[in-house]
């Protein structure tokens, strides 16, 4: 239903919402969708929590992944998903946008533009894709300091501490730092680009009983594995964070294309959403009805005759 009608709206905040998806036994799957319209499309198929991206956002404004985005950016994508979809939302927070203040203001704003989750991670900036080189790393230290500054400004917000050391300092290393962050206040651990199944099984087996997220990212150094293969090996979380952009990019490319060759989208029509597909996606009778139902039941009453 539009998400327009109060009583239609979730009750329990997001961050309360997200949690107790995390409390099933089961892996809880959330692709990447940072638009309203991809966020509808993925809760159709029946995903209950979704994935914004900094990939995700920074490439749809035409940006490198490299910590350009701003807090107010990112908003604007947080709000147009959980208002279309109800759903609780993690959001990436790549490196939290500056220092503790700067971390503190991020999850005030993550949380009133309608976030359940968000993950912090402890790279410096210009911070990277975690599957990429040359990754600089804040100190264990630093890292902590924002993780507290976020757990002390969040009223619901499920707070994930992201470690992108194991490339460079290895499982050893990337362990403690992960339990220097759950002391710090996290909630559940994203431990990045893990290169194997062994890696994921090890990192698993020295964190028990903690929360953990699997980034099942294309084009980087995780193998493919499926949410099942994830959820045998133990992991709570796994996302699928770029790849409805990557999809969507491709099939622009191939539409320009197109039209600069063809002179026209005529020979596209077979591969577009039609009209009608669209309106259902959106609920736009539903809009429809509503105003019109309003207009009937409102407006006679509140005349004189
Ligand atoms: C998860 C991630 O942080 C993202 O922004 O989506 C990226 C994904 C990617 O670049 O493939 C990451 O650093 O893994
Ligand atoms: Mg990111």
């Amino acid at each position: 239903m539009p998400y327009v009608i109060g009583a239609d709206l979730p009750q329990e905040p997001a961050g309360e919402r997200f949690r107790a998806l995390l409390d099933r036994p089961e892996i809880l799957g959330m692709p990447g969708a940072h638009l309203g319209i991809a966020g509808l499309l993925a809760k159709k198929h029946g995903f209950e929590a979704l994935y914004l991206s900094g990939a995700a956002m920074s490439a749809s404004m035409g940006l490198p992944d490299l910590g350009m985005i701003t807090i107010e950016d990112v908003c604007f994508f947080i709000r147009q998903v959980a208002r279309s979809t109800g759903l609780p939302l993690l959001v990436d927070g790549d490196t939290g946008y500056g220092e503790a203040l700067n971390v503190m203001h991020m999850v005030r704003a993550f949380e009133d533009a309608g976030a359940g989750a968000v993950h912090l991670e402890d790279q410096l900036l210009p911070k990277k894709c975690g599957h990429l080189n040359d990754k600089k790393l804040a100190s264990a230290d630093e890292m902590c300091a924002k993780v507290a500054a976020a757990h002390r400004a969040r009223r619901h917000l499920y707070i994930i501490a992201r470690t992108d050391a194991v490339a460079s300092e290895g499982m050893d290393a990337a362990v403690a730092r992960a339990q220097r962050y759950l002391e710090a206040g996290a909630d559940a651990i994203f431990p990045e680009a893990l290169t194997t199944v062994e890696m994921f099984r090890e990192f698993r087996a020295r964190m028990p009983g903690v929360k953990l997220l699997a980034n099942m990212t294309e084009f980087g150094r995780t193998p493919f594995l499926t949410k099942e293969e994830f959820q045998a090996l133990g992991y709570d979380m796994v996302i699928w964070p770029v790849t409805h952009l990557r999809i969507a990019a491709k099939a622009w490319d191939q539409l320009y294309a197109q039209i600069a060759a063809e002179g026209g989208a005529q020979n596209a029509v077979d591969r577009m959403q039609t009209r009608a597909e669209l309106y259902e996606t959106i609920g736009y009778h539903k809009y429809e009805e509503l105003d019109a139902s309003l207009v009937r039941t409102i407006i006679p009453t509140a005349m004189p005759q």
